[in-house]
């Protein structure tokens, strides 16, 4: 599978584990930054992730920041990003399985490493169902709020 990867200062430490992680499982990931702990604000990494994930839709994304929070809004503004704020392996399977999400949002300050490893690997496993989800996911692609 292939990944982009982006953070804000809140959470280098967990995106340096992920990367490290997910090639080490064979996956591929394009490490968007930043490199360093310098303050940064989270909505310019979100852009970086959701354009290449929008122009490239065999990818999927993931951002981390302190809480997730920010970076899920940041990413759910784009048309055709569905990003889920994951807090567990069950609400990544949830969302791949029911909500075809396509980009990956948990919060440093609040999952150690265990529970990433946790969420990543639900996700990756994770297969969207279609059926009965698909009319519910086109009816998101379709709001024009
Ligand atoms: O967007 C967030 C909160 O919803 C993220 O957790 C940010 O990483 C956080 O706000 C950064 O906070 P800081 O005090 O500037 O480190």
């Amino acid at each position: 599978m292939k990944f982009y990867i982006a953070t804000d200062h809140a959470g280098i430490d967990l995106k340096n584990f992920t990367v490290e992680l997910l090639r080490s499982k064979g996956h591929e990931v394009v490490d968007l930054g930043p490199f360093d702990k310098e303050r940064v604000d989270y909505p310019d990494y979100a852009v970086k992730v959701c354009e290449n994930v929008l122009a490239d839709s065999s990818a999927q994304g993931i951002l981390i920041c302190g809480s997730g929070i920010g970076m899920s809004m940041a990413a759910n503004r784009f048309h055709g990003i569905r990003a889920a704020l994951c807090h567990d392996a069950y609400t990544a399977s949830v969302a791949r399985g029911h909500n075809d999400a396509n980009v990956l949002c948990f919060g440093e300050r609040i999952v150690g490493q265990g529970v990433a490893e946790s969420i990543l690997d639900a996700w990756i496993a994770g297969k969207f169902e279609g059926g009965r989800h698909c009319g519910r996911v086109d009816k998101i692609e379709a709001i024009k709020g």
